[in-house]
């Protein structure tokens, strides 16, 4: 019914219009209780423990992972992109992951376009599956690369060659060498079937190939070497070799390996990708996709020499980015993400300001405004970008930007030329994927500090904040056994967790320009981060349209 529905909303019966509104998103900031590994807690974080004093009235929490961010089961952690989706957008959507495993199991992925394209290449061409081999469930999944491979081979694949990139950051350091494992099992099956699949290249994701939003380009062209070129440092004749190899230097990680390519006997590469090939990029989330896609399909590039471009039929896992239609040729249709609060408050001349660091910078624009790039309304919209740190694992400057992102966004807000002022702090979550924990503890004081200056200056406009998160990291920094109980390996060492967690986040309301009566409802258990755009409608004075999740708030009389 989209097309009757109005754009204009409804004046909120109770709440005015006019006051500024600084919404605040915690990456990677999860409630826990009180433990040494919960970051969070060890660290001084002065701002946003007396906010937590504000509960029940004007502090919660809410749901941030599975079913409640639209993926597939409540066993699924919460993620950047499905949570600032919600955070944006309002509604649920079914998101990438499920989309991927419902065209699977239909066998629909086999019928639709993008298969029928690269299939083309499958009679005289190589196949080949470039992505994350983990079962994260965060950018891939594991058991869909196997279900593609078997697929694959079965629409008539003869020659494949995976190209993996090593996790260790939504799933344990060194759980890389289990997942080589259990991929070459499906590939000998394969090659007892009569197709010549092989892994042919490998490195960590933060090393190669899943850089995002630009931010450095050197990452994507140490794959593109080894995937395209089939040129890298270290060369061995198998993966798991190679995986198990590279892992022994004291301080290699799954997360940073060192790009290698599998040679033959006489050391050649196995696996490069040659003209009238195909090939799949089958992460399904986007944003560390996005610049390999370009290199893969863009005819004019210049980020990056690629010595050979090779011709090609490529197609990935979903399309990345709807606006540039990238990549053109897909396996499975995206959601549609439609009616975002952006576009909303843009249409009803809401005046927004979005800033982040590089690292965050797409989670509070594309991803908040439903995966879709550039500005609804030019005129009323200004998204600011912090350069990040290039080059230094977050570990060594957990401090990140969070200061100059909070400075950016006071003076935004002093300006008074916005009325809302959008930002996310990544610390508790970049600092977090590095597992080390004295670390985060400093980058999630960094964090307080940072919320601190954006609420200094709400509070000067006589504005009202919102401060939540998008999911869960920092608050649990140890792998656990069932009860509960650190798990530690023979040494006594716990096993550091540099994933995301399943954990709800704190959201909190407050400002001088709060009216008084104005609470958290509390017939709303279990409500989730689509429940925080029509909140925010309602605190710039709208009502929120009804196919939204419901606000979190009421207003009674005081
Ligand atoms: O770094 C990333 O890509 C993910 C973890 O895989 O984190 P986030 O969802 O917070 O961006
Ligand atoms: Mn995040
Ligand atoms: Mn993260």
């Amino acid at each position: 019914m989209a097309e009757t529905r109005r754009w204009e909303l409804a004046a909120h019966r109770r709440l005015e219009k006019g006051k500024v509104v600084g919404v605040v998103v915690l990456d990677g900031w999860g409630e826990a209780a009180p433990d040494p590994f919960n970051c969070i807690h060890v660290a001084d974080t002065p701002t946003l423990d007396a906010l937590k004093k504000g509960g029940p009235e004007r502090w919660r929490v809410i749901k941030a992972h599975g079913t409640a961010a639209g993926l597939p089961t409540d066993d699924d952690m919460g993620n950047s992109e499905v949570g600032h989706n919600a955070l944006g957008a309002g509604q649920i959507y079914a998101q990438g992951a499920k989309l991927v495993d419902m065209a699977l199991a239909s066998g629909k992925i086999y019928e639709g376009e993008g298969f029928k394209y690269i299939q083309q290449s499958f009679e005289n061409g190589t196949l080949h599956l470039i992505g994350l081999l983990s079962d994260g469930g965060v950018h891939s999944r594991i058991d869909q690369l196997q279900l593609l491979l078997k697929g694959a081979s079965e629409h008539g694949a003869k020659r494949i060659r995976v190209h993996i990139l090593t996790d260790g950051r939504d799933v344990l350091d060194g759980s890389s060498v289990k997942f080589v494992e259990l991929i070459e099992n499906d590939l000998a099956k394969l090659r007892d079937k009569g197709v010549d699949a092989r892994i042919a290249s490998g490195g960590g994701r933060m090393y190669v190939t899943m850089d995002r939003y630009e931010n450095d380009w050197q990452v994507v062209k140490r794959g593109w070497d080894a995937q395209v070129l089939g040129e890298a440092p270290h060369k061995f004749q198998n993966a798991l070799e190679a995986v198990k190899k590279l892992r022994e230097d004291p301080k290699a990680n799954d997360q940073y390996l060192p790009p290698f390519v599998i040679v033959d006997e006489r050391g050649r590469p196995i696996g490069p990708i040659m003209d009238g090939d195909a090939v799949v990029t089958f992460n399904f989330r986007a944003d560390r996709m996005v610049m390999l896609a370009k290199a893969l399909e863009y005819e004019s590039f210049d980020k990056f020499d690629r010595v050979r471009f090779p011709k090609i039929r490529y197609a990935g896992m979903l399309q990345y980015d709807g606006e540039l239609k990238l990549p053109s040729h897909f396996l499975v249709a995206p959601p549609e993400i439609e009616r975002t609060s952006g576009e909303y408050l843009a249409r009803n001349g809401i005046r927004t300001y979005a800033c982040s660091e590089t690292v965050k910078f797409g989670h509070v624009t594309f991803f908040w405004n439903g995966n879709r790039s550039g500005y609804f309304h030019p005129n009323l919209e200004k998204y600011e970008e912090i350069p990040s740190d290039i080059g230094i694992p977050f570990n060594e400057q957990p401090k990140m930007k969070a200061v100059e992102i909070a400075k950016k966004t006071r003076d935004a807000i002093l300006s008074c030329k916005f009325d809302q002022v959008r930002v996310n702090i990544a610390n508790g979550d970049m600092v977090g994927h590095t597992g080390d924990i004295e670390a985060t503890i400093v980058g999630c004081k960094a964090a307080d500090e940072a919320v601190k200056i954006v609420l200094d200056a709400i509070e000067q406009v006589g504005g009202i904040f919102v401060v939540t998160a998008d999911h869960g990291n920092a608050e649990d920094m140890v792998k656990r056994d069932k009860s509960g109980k650190p798990l530690r390996d023979k040494d006594g060492n716990v096993q550091p967790l540099t994933s995301h967690t399943l954990n709800p986040v704190p959201i909190a309301i407050g400002g001088p320009g709060l009216q008084p009566g104005v609470r958290f409802r509390s017939d709303l258990p279990s409500a989730g981060l689509a429940n925080v755009a029509a909140t925010v409608m309602n605190l710039h004075g709208f009502e929120a349209p009804d196919h939204y999740e419901p606000t979190l708030i009421e207003v009674v009389d005081k």
